[in-house]
């Protein structure tokens, strides 16, 4: 085993249809070879301890999470963060914001601009002067551990600007990997801004195979895309920074390299404040009606049918773009059925030990048997974790739909395991 990674076994608890004995539960049980370590089995054990009696208990059987939701702001330089950022702080929404802000360089700019907007007495914003995603990660710890033991009475929400040139995904594992941090903290969703203007050059650079493209990064993580910078203001008059054509390319561009997120067309960061806030892009019982929703509520994607039209219709796209870039995609699977369980493991076991690097996130709510409740899970890298959800009606129809997001990805193969799970 390679040094750092230990086998979790991560007990995913699944309700029977009939539970009539003690033994109301099956483990479903996902091995992964954990980069964020312990966080998962947590977790997993403590919805163990809910127990839930019936099916529809169980979609409410997660503990009470009183922990702090924290927002990750990300997106290319100049793409609008900042201006975001005030706009969150000034929005009514009845949330007292502790903001951290990544300014790399030594001269600490966003905080005064943020400082100076802010009209809330109470805000708390700490600066680190370097780059979040790689030496100072540990200061992102230490900042986000000394905010809720020292400051936990005056906020209930963190802000964490990232710099325009960082890696999402070090600051998202900060959350998972660090065990005091995800005591306290949880991630609420990563919201990544998008210049309309100049976003498909950077999504399109072509990089040496070993260095990341940022902007691809940022829009593979995101919970949330506001595509910002769409049109100018001069005099009163607004004058359109894109076309509809050049809009609907970065749409479709954005939408290749992540189908899960929403999205948004903003001027100056402009978003309802429940666009940003209170996501729940990893909580498990929101999964149920964010992957559903993600397919049939973004401004600008048409609305699924029950088989999978909607994906054919990005499947198109997706060998057009595949010409461009093929590292960083998504594949999306919707499909009705039931699957075997005992399959499902195998095969997701198989792909988070195998892959596990280049799965940035995944999300499902599947049909198992002998269940009479929807099964959620969801992923990041390594980490599974999953949870009953809703039962099904009497007359739904189950259908499966999962995303994975990630780098390489084989969609074919990802299809045919899923196809070999179902009964
Ligand atoms: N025309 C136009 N300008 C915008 C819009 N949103 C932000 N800007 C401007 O773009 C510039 C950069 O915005 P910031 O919010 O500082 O961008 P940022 O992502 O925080 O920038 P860095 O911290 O340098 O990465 C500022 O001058 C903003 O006023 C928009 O929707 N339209």
């Amino acid at each position: 085993m390679e040094e750092g990674l230990l086998l979790l076994r991560i007990e995913l608890l699944l309700l029977d249809s009939a539970p009539t004995t003690s033994e109301h539960f099956r483990g479903l049980q996902f091995f992964s070879r954990g980069r964020f370590g312990q966080h998962v089995a947590r977790s997993m054990v403590s919805s163990s301890t809910s127990r839930p009696d019936t099916a529809e208990a169980a979609s409410t059987a997660l503990p009470l999470d009183t922990r702090v939701p924290a927002t990750v702001i990300t997106g290319f330089l100049g793409s609008g963060k900042t201006t975001l950022l005030n706009h969150i702080l000034t929005s009514q929404h009845g949330k007292k914001i502790a903001v951290i802000e990544n300014e790399f360089g030594e001269v600490d700019i966003d905080s005064s601009l943020v400082a100076s907007h802010s009209s809330v007495a109470e805000d708390i914003v700490m600066v680190n002067n370097g780059c979040l995603c790689c030496t100072v990660r540990g200061d992102l710890v230490k900042m986000l551990l000394k905010l809720v033991k020292e400051k936990k009475d005056k906020f209930d929400h963190i802000v964490i600007e990232t710099t325009g040139l960082a890696k999402p995904s070090p600051v998202i594992e900060t959350f998972f990997s660090d065990e005091l941090v995800s005591r306290y903290v949880k991630l609420d969703g990563v919201v990544t801004l998008v210049d309309c203007k100049h976003a498909m050059r950077h999504l399109n650079e072509v990089k040496a195979r070993w260095v990341v493209n940022e902007a691809v990064e940022q829009v593979a993580y995101a919970d949330r895309i506001i595509l910002n910078k769409f049109a100018f203001m001069i005099l009163c008059w607004l004058v359109d920074l894109v076309n509809d054509a050049e809009l609907d390319a970065l749409t479709r561009k954005i939408k290749h390299i992540n189908g899960m997120a929403q999205t948004k067309r903003a001027k100056f960061g402009k978003v309802d404040m429940d666009f940003v806030l209170g996501v729940g892009g990893y909580d498990l019982d929101r999964i149920d009606s964010e992957v559903h929703s993600e397919s049939c509520h973004d401004e600008y994607q048409h609305c699924n049918d029950e088989h999978g039209h909607h994906h054919q219709l990005h499947h198109k796209h997706h060998h057009h773009d595949h010409k461009h870039d093929a590292a960083v995609t998504s594949v999306s699977i919707v499909s009705e059925g039931t699957l075997d369980l005992d399959e499902v493991n195998d095969w997701l076991e198989r792909l988070v030990d195998e892959k596990g690097e280049d799965l940035y996130r995944m999300k499902g709510v599947i049909s198992v048997n002998d269940s009479t409740g929807r099964f959620v899970f969801q992923g990041v890298h390594s980490i599974l974790e999953g949870f009953p959800g809703k039962p099904w009606g009497p007359d739904e129809k189950r259908i499966n739909k999962l995303v994975f997001i990630g780098r390489n990805l084989d969609e074919t193969s990802l299809r045919k395991a899923f196809k070999g799970c179902l009964l």
